[in-house]
């Protein structure tokens, strides 16, 4: 018996999380961010929801600390500056093998360092896993904000797949044999750190009494 080709590789049984519900109140949300792909990742993820999202380039100032404390500082700071609530985000990759590094620096190591200098700060390590590491934060002016984590484990590869998305061709999410990069989106947006993340910042906004 012929059985159909799998859309793509699969090394270990899994479950791809369920689709975005649509919401009955759908508010309006202003996500503050620089990054192209984010948003459009977000807008993907968010779109059976029915959200509509108000996207506001900024560049925020990122302090020195752990993924939860950036992301907070992120917060407060494009609210201030906004006086309207907003959601922010803060990507985080963490290497086991260098106990959690580089985490939330990611963007500075991957600029300098590119695709090879990440393998190659391996190189000396048999653990090659690594942990994408995504933290919202939604926060009123004035107000502390609440942070939501997604989290999805993989390793560190060679580059493999296009080039337009930060690390995505280096990372290789377990249960797969393609990288971020190399899956289709809609595979990737089902799986990811982000989608994860989204799903608990949807439950937070189900209860309008979080957003007065
Ligand atoms: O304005 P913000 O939202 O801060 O956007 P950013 O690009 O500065 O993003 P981060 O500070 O969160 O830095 C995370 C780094 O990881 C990259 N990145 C974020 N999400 C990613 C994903 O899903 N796949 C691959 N790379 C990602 C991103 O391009 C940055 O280089
Ligand atoms: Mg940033």
């Amino acid at each position: 018996m012929a059985f159909p080709a799998r859309r793509f590789p699969i090394r270990q049984p899994f479950a791809l999380l369920p689709p975005l519900q649509k919401m009955a109140a759908t508010p309006n949300i202003t996500f503050v961010t620089g990054n192209a792909n984010k948003l459009k990742e977000v807008q993907a993820i968010l779109a059976p929801t029915g959200i509509s999202l108000v996207s506001h380039k900024l560049d925020l100032p990122e302090l020195q600390g752990t993924t939860q404390s950036v992301s907070l500082e992120k917060a407060r700071h494009a609210a201030s500056i906004l006086q309207r609530p907003v959601l922010t985000e803060d990507t985080s990759l963490c290497f086991t093998a260098m106990k959690g590094l580089p985490g939330p620096y990611i963007k500075w190591f991957l600029d300098s360092l590119g695709h090879d200098g990440l393998n190659r700060m391996l190189v000396g390590f048999d653990d090659k896993s690594a942990e994408a590491v995504c933290t919202f934060a939604y926060c009123k002016p004035g107000k502390e904000p609440v942070i939501f984590e997604g989290r999805t484990n993989g390793k560190i590869v060679p580059a493999r797949g296009p080039k337009d998305f930060g690390w995505d061709p280096v990372f290789m999410p377990d249960g797969f044999e393609q990288t971020y990069a190399e899956m289709p989106k809609d595979i990737k947006n089902t799986i990811s750190h982000r989608y994860k993340a989204l799903q608990k910042v949807l439950e937070f906004l189900k209860d309008p009494s979080n957003l007065e």
